[in-house]
């Protein structure tokens, strides 16, 4: 049977091809789903703008990120979150919702009290439109320097008709009222030590017709008056995910097209997750016209998560864009949030997971070796350091250096794993840059292991292997031939005469020889115990700089039939290449 085929119950295969191949109904109840209306928008705009600057960033880590916990975050967890956010450079941060009970509202006191919030930072909090919620919200923040109030009442349908059981008046109004209430309790409660800023979000505006959403915020705007030096944040909020990306874009570009008193309004994004494409919603709302997102470090948040921050943040900077934040520490970032969350960051996160800085398979570590090896080069023919170059190293799309990690596990070795991998690990471990054929005579050992044995072979594991094979240790030697320490090397008119101390097959003995250089003479030399060499290829470098640095030498051999690499390690360089003979020798009789 061919490998493209598929059988009939009388005997002939039939052959798969384009024509053949028909997608079944999957018996899924597709009917209980609808689709999500377009915005008529014909001469959007979005997408032609390119993001050329970090946008205004909100953490919501303390309230969306901390409401989704299953053990809401302790007041010392919360501490740590609000330090790391300000240490990583976030100026707006939403501490909580001080209404909910007594530990948010305690931890908002406690931040004001102790002074940790620093100038440039402003706080925010949530609240429902309801007036004794509004009430204690306010007065949480009496002392602090800025502080924002941020309400919210859901717009959409089915909450208009299941939640609040009112028509679009009453929705509106609620708004409205909520609105007003804020204004004077702030007016009531708080004194000038605080510049005191407002945020509204017709909550899941992702449903909420765009003309109801559009007559929401004008009212609301209506109420707040802003206006030069008193702005107001509509944050629109994909509080469910329900479209494309580019639905959601157009959706904004549709309210920043329509909404009046533009250049005072804020204009905020809110994704969450839900079709895992909060991401991508962010970015092409920001090109449609926003100006802030909120969201939370590692996509922490209701369901799915919100929008992931420091992937945003990433993809800026990955494309010369500063974010503003710092992620140089990016494990130190994942440890807190851990532990503030009590939840692990997935191995393959985007731009942190344990895993994404590392390949396994032999064609990307192939490419991932050669990358490396060609920015030294350009650094080398530019007269630059490889920090100053643009980074061009295949499928790592960031230096992993940028962000706090180290080059140790860009390359891991498994069965998938080809030369390229492992000759990676021995020459960012052990400054070995073996030769091309060496790399597959060694891989092919390497790859006996994996398929053996399964599993990953560690870098230590490929060290021991690589001197096992190659470099036996004097404490165990093994093979017909061990040197001793003796050694001399003289030219007499163009000739090399070698003389060295050796054991062979247990007796110590002198080899000596004479040759056209002194490799020829040591093989000369071998002659006498039998052992009849032909240099095929002959590769060294040094280890490392400077005085006294060891010397590397490979060579390849024909041993009686045998085509095989030795390998030598000395500080002097003929040494080396005798050691590199001398393995190849005793490998071929192994
Ligand atoms: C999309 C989001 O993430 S929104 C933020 C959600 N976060 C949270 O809810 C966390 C904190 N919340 C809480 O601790 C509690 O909900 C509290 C203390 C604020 C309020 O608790 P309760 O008084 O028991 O009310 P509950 O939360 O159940 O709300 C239900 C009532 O509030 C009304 N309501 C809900 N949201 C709002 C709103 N934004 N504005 C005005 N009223 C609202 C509901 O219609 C309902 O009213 P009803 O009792 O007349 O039917
Ligand atoms: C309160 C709002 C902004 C919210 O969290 C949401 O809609 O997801």
């Amino acid at each position: 049977m061919t490998a493209s085929s598929s059988s009939d119950s009388f005997g002939a295969p039939t052959p798969i091809t384009a024509a053949t191949v028909r997608q079944k109904p999957s018996g899924m109840p597709v009917h209980k789903y609808g689709p999500y209306e377009a915005v008529d928008i014909p001469d959007r705009t979005w997408p032609g703008n390119r993001i050329t600057k970090a946008p205004r960033w909100l953490s919501t880590d303390l309230r969306d990120g901390n409401q989704a916990l299953i053990d809401p975050m302790s007041p010392a967890r919360k501490r740590a979150m609000f330090d790391l956010l300000v240490s990583m450079g976030y100026k707006e941060i939403e501490v909580g919702f001080p209404a909910s009970g007594q530990t948010d509202f305690d931890f908002v006191r406690s931040i004001i009290e102790e002074d940790a919030i620093p100038d440039d930072v402003t706080i925010s909090v949530l609240t429902q439109a309801r007036e004794e919620l509004i009430e204690r919200t306010v007065e949480s923040l009496k002392g602090a320097r800025h502080a924002t109030v941020h309400l919210y009442n859901a717009t959409a349908p089915v909450f208009r008709e299941v939640v609040f059981r009112g028509t679009r008046e009453q929705v509106r109004q609620i708004a409205v009222d909520g609105t007003r209430l804020v204004t004077e309790y702030a007016e009531k409660l708080l004194d000038d030590r605080t510049a005191f800023g407002y945020q509204y979000s017709p909550e899941i505006f992702t449903d909420t017709e765009l003309d109801f959403a559009l007559e929401v915020c004008e009212s609301v705007m209506d109420v707040w008056q802003p206006g030069e030096g008193r702005e107001i944040i509509l944050n629109l909020p994909a509080t469910v995910e329900r479209s494309t990306p580019s639905t959601h874009a157009d959706r904004f570009e549709w309210m920043s097209r329509n909404l009046s008193r533009r250049e005072h309004v804020c204009l905020s994004v809110h994704p969450h997750n839900d079709r895992g494409t909060a991401v991508a919603a962010a970015e092409l709302a920001i090109m449609a016209g926003a100006d802030r997102i909120e969201g939370c470090l590692f996509g922490q948040g209701e369901r799915t998560g919100n929008v992931d921050l420091v992937t945003l943040g990433m993809n800026l900077f990955s494309q010369g864009v500063d974010p503003q934040i710092d992620f140089s520490q990016i494990d130190e970032v994942k440890r807190t949030a851990e532990y503030c969350n009590q939840m692990d960051v997935h191995s393959r996160h985007p731009y942190v997971g344990d895993l994404v800085y590392t390949s396994f398979s032999g064609s990307h570590q192939d490419a991932i070796k050669k990358g490396f090896e060609a920015m030294e080069v350009r650094a080398e023919r530019e007269g630059k350091s490889v920090d100053e170059l643009e980074w061009a190293v295949p499928y790592l799309p960031i230096d992993p250096k940028d962000v706090g990690r180290s080059y140790e596990a860009v390359i891991r070795v498994n069965s998938q794993s080809g030369k390229g991998g492992i000759a990676y690990v021995l020459k960012d471990g052990h400054s070995l840059d073996l030769p091309r054929r060496m790399q597959v005579e060694f891989s092919k050992i390497i790859q006996e292991r994996t398929d053996s044995e399964g599993g990953e072979v560690t870098p230590a594991d490929i060290w021991e292997i690589f001197q096992h094979e190659y470099l036996p240790v004097p404490e165990a030697p093994w093979g017909r031939i061990a040197l001793r320490d003796g050694q001399t090397t003289t030219t007499v008119d163009g000739q090399d005469e070698v003389t060295v101390d050796a054991t062979v097959d247990g007796e110590e003995t002198v080899l000596a020889g004479s040759g056209n250089g002194p490799l020829a003479a040591f093989f000369d030399a071998l002659q006498a115990v039998d052992v009849d060499v032909r240099l095929l290829d002959y590769v060294e470098h040094t280890m490392s700089e400077g005085a006294g640095a060891e010397a590397a030498a490979y060579i390849e051999c024909a041993i009686d039939g045998q085509v095989l690499w030795g390998v030598g390690i000395d500080a002097n360089i003929v040494r080396a290449s005798i050691k590199a003979v001398v393995s190849a020798v005793n490998r071929a009789a192994r």
